[in-house]
């Protein structure tokens, strides 16, 4: 492979199920940019926008991709907002080869709802919340360079068949060796 791949979209969209999956399947390094980012600080996600804030855990993924895209190639699968950041798109692009995962706003709920690891959705109304980053953020979603349309009937596996089999219909140059 020479150039990663990076899957983009909203919390709970599969971009870290999917991920996992993929790489495992393509046999190539698979990253998780919230991971790296809890590793280097020590800390989850959930500490990190108590303690320091949203803008320092920008100004971390922003640091922790860069590094990561300029490694060898694999499977990366991003934070929700990591593709909105404009300096975050450029380096995805120069690197790799964006996936948005799109999925509606009802499937996205019933999956994010039993978890409490999503700062952003620690509000008094988390759905409308999801909403409304949904309302703001797919515009910019929609730059990607392919689109995988989720079907919420769909497995982990099976969701993962499509991806790759959109991987081999419309970029066959990345599986590659
Ligand atoms: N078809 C599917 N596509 C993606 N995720 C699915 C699907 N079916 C079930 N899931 C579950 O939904 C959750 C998606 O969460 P996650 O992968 O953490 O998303 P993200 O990293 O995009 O926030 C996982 O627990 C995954 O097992
Ligand atoms: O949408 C976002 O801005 C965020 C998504 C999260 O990642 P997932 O999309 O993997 O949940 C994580 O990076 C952080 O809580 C912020
Ligand atoms: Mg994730």
């Amino acid at each position: 492979m020479r150039r990663h791949i990076v899957l983009i979209g909203m919390m709970g969209a599969g971009k870290t199920a999917l991920g996992t999956e993929l790489a495992r399947r393509l046999r190539v390094p698979f990253t998780d940019s919230d991971a790296e980012i809890e590793t280097a600080a020590a800390m989850s996600i959930t500490e990190i926008f108590a303690r320091d804030g949203e803008g320092f855990f920008r100004d971390r993924e922003t640091q922790i991709l860069s590094r990561i895209l300029s490694g060898p190639p694999g499977v990366l699968s991003t934070g929700g907002g990591a593709w909105i950041q404009p300096a975050n798109r450029s380096l995805i692009s120069t690197h790799g080869v964006s996936v948005w995962l799109n999925c509606d706003l009802d499937t996205l709920w019933h999956r994010v709802r039993q978890r409490n690891t999503r700062p952003l959705l620690k509000t008094p109304d988390p759905k409308g919340t999801l909403a409304r980053l949904i309302e703001e953020r797919y515009p910019i979603y929609g730059m990607a360079d392919l689109v995988l349309e989720s079907r919420p009937e769909d497995s982990v596996d099976a969701a993962t068949s499509r991806l790759l089999d959109l991987i081999h219909t419309q970029r066959p140059d990345l599986l590659e060796a």
